[in-house]
């Protein structure tokens, strides 16, 4: 699993909201900060965290409390992963306007991918001499090795100027070091009983941030006046900040590191973000965002990192790169010419096996992972498809969507938008059109059942479908536009089921006809 960018909004929203927000009438004390500032034309100022040695004011939080009870310790472990090779689209032009970046290519290189040198208010400066800025019309700014770097080289280790714990991990981790609870538990903020740290001197150094957090009245200087504008400023940020992961790789908040965020996406990137927690490394640098080559980069190429999840099938991929970062992904594997995406049909081999064996170990089809998976089998199914769809695939598809919809029905009340949106479509895959319909009987008693019986169950579960998004998304919404799809198949539906009961009426007739003939002769 490649840990990247945060992926989405949603989770700034379940970020601990204490957010650390310097005073609005100093200057920045860093390079960096204002290099914040120039990225996202944003007030918000930010200072290096490393050390809580600035003086105490005199605030109502000014007396660091004593350190509280510790905090039990729940590890979770989660998958490392790493990408390939990728060679062209990444290296700066040859003809671009600095000897620095100066390139051999074979082949004349696109007006828009040629690199120059980036206007940086200064922030190049903290950057390792191996590395420079270059920008691209393309891509806008990057970052270019300078030297060759090789497979498990330390790229850049900085730390963060600003990191936040998702609120469900506050009581795990240490909110100045990030470092996981111990045997001996984390301690408690006595004065707002929300954060935890490893120790005293954790304390201290998160202090200076920590004593002017979580009172609505001091983020008004900032302008912001409510939850929500604290949250579109976080969002405003999504672009610019970097999942927090433990070293077993957990997401467990945010941070921002300005000059590692001119990092640009790759779906098979050269490089990745880590928070490794070298044994012995001074706890006061932590947590240390450390950019470690995946592989050998020469010099002149950039350094590309994955903003998004890329075991994820393309489709996928490209839409959470639209919506989070809004560019459509050009690289290597998004442009390679295959029949099918290796990805979706990988992770469908995993499904159909794994489904199986969770179901002989008793576990139930609305308990976790299976609903979840048997989800995810649906999903891989649905998007590997063939062109000429097949019988087979359709039903597979059918009973991973009916198993889907019956785990939901056992765990969501009626109407939860959710469960409306499963049933719908499922209702959906029935309705649509058999390529065989099976001839031998046999068969045809199996789920999903076939020809009328299979429109009936189909106009039966999008009628129901249509019901619950009357309530999940709202009636005077008309169930939203999922409602409005689900309507018009219901309409479809009843077209097709009349020409169904005509069809049988007819040949109903014409038996009749034939024995009335028959017996009359
Ligand atoms: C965190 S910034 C990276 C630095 C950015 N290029 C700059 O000039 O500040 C993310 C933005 O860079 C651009 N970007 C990153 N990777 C890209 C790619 N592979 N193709 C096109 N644009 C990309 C997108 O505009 C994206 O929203």
């Amino acid at each position: 699993m490649s840990f990247g960018k945060l992926k989405s909004q949603r989770k700034a929203k379940e970020l601990h909201s204490f957010v650390k927000l310097d005073d609005p009438h100093q200057t920045a004390n860093s390079e960096e900060s204002s290099l914040i500032q120039a990225a996202d034309a944003n007030t918000l100022e930010v200072h290096e965290n490393a050390m809580g040695t600035a003086s105490i004011d005199d605030s109502e939080h000014t007396q660091r409390p004593s350190l509280d009870q510790p905090a039990a310790k729940k590890p979770r472990i989660d998958d490392p992963s790493d990408g390939g090779a990728q060679q062209g689209e990444e290296h700066a032009g040859k003809h671009a306007g600095s000897e620095d970046h100066a390139v051999a290519m074979s082949l004349p290189v696109p007006e828009q991918d040629r690199a120059r040198p980036a206007q940086l208010h200064g922030c190049h400066r903290s950057l390792p001499a191996s590395l420079q800025i270059l920008e691209t019309g393309r891509h806008g700014r990057g970052i270019y090795a300078k030297s060759a770097l090789h497979a498990g080289s330390v790229i850049m280790s900085v730390t963060p100027h600003v990191s936040v714990l998702s609120t469900q991990y506050l009581d795990q981790y240490c909110s100045a070091c990030a470092a996981p609870a111990t045997e001996t538990g984390l301690k408690r903020c006595p004065k707002c009983k929300t954060v935890y740290y490893c120790n005293q001197e954790c304390q201290n150094r998160d202090w200076a941030w920590h004593k002017r957090v979580s009172s609505p009245g001091e983020l008004e200087p900032f302008g912001l006046n409510s939850a929500g504008d604290l949250v579109d400023l976080i969002s405003r940020f999504t672009t610019n900040t970097f999942t927090l992961t433990s070293p077993s790789l957990t997401p467990i908040g945010i941070c921002i590191a300005p000059t590692v965020a001119f990092a640009n996406h790759s779906c098979d990137p050269n490089a990745v973000i880590v928070f490794p927690k070298t044994p012995g490394s001074p706890a006061t640098m932590e947590p240390l965002l450390n950019l470690i080559a995946l592989r050998d980069v020469p010099p002149g190429k950039e350094i590309r990192i994955a903003y998004i999840d890329t075991t994820l099938p393309k489709q996928i991929r490209h839409k959470e790169l639209k919506e989070t970062y809004n560019f459509t992904c050009q690289c290597k594997v998004c442009t390679r010419q295959v029949v099918v995406d290796p990805h979706p049909a990988k992770a469908l081999q995993l499904t159909t096996n794994i489904i199986p064996i969770l179901t002989s170990a008793g576990v139930t089809p609305s308990s976790y992972p299976l609903l979840a998976m048997t989800h995810l089998h649906q999903e891989l199914l649905i998007a590997t498809l063939p062109s000429s769809l097949s019988q087979e695939s359709l039903d597979d598809a059918i009973r991973a969507a009916a198993k889907y919809s019956a785990g939901l029905q056992s765990l969501l009340p009626k109407g939860h938008p959710v469960r409306a949106v499963a049933l719908g479509e499922l209702g959906k895959l029935l309705g649509v059109d058999e390529p065989a319909p099976p001839t031998d009987p046999a068969q045809a008693s199996k789920f999903p059942p076939s020809g009328p019986a299979r429109l009936k169950l189909a106009y039966e579960s999008l009628v129901r479908a249509h019901e619950e998004l009357l309530i999940g998304f709202g009636k005077p919404n008309q169930g939203g536009y999922i409602g409005k799809d689900v309507r018009e198949a219901i309409i479809r539906l009843e077209r097709e089921l009349g020409i169904w009961t005509s069809g049988i009426k007819n040949t109903l007739e014409d038996a009749m006809l034939a024995q009335r003939a028959s017996s009359s002769r």
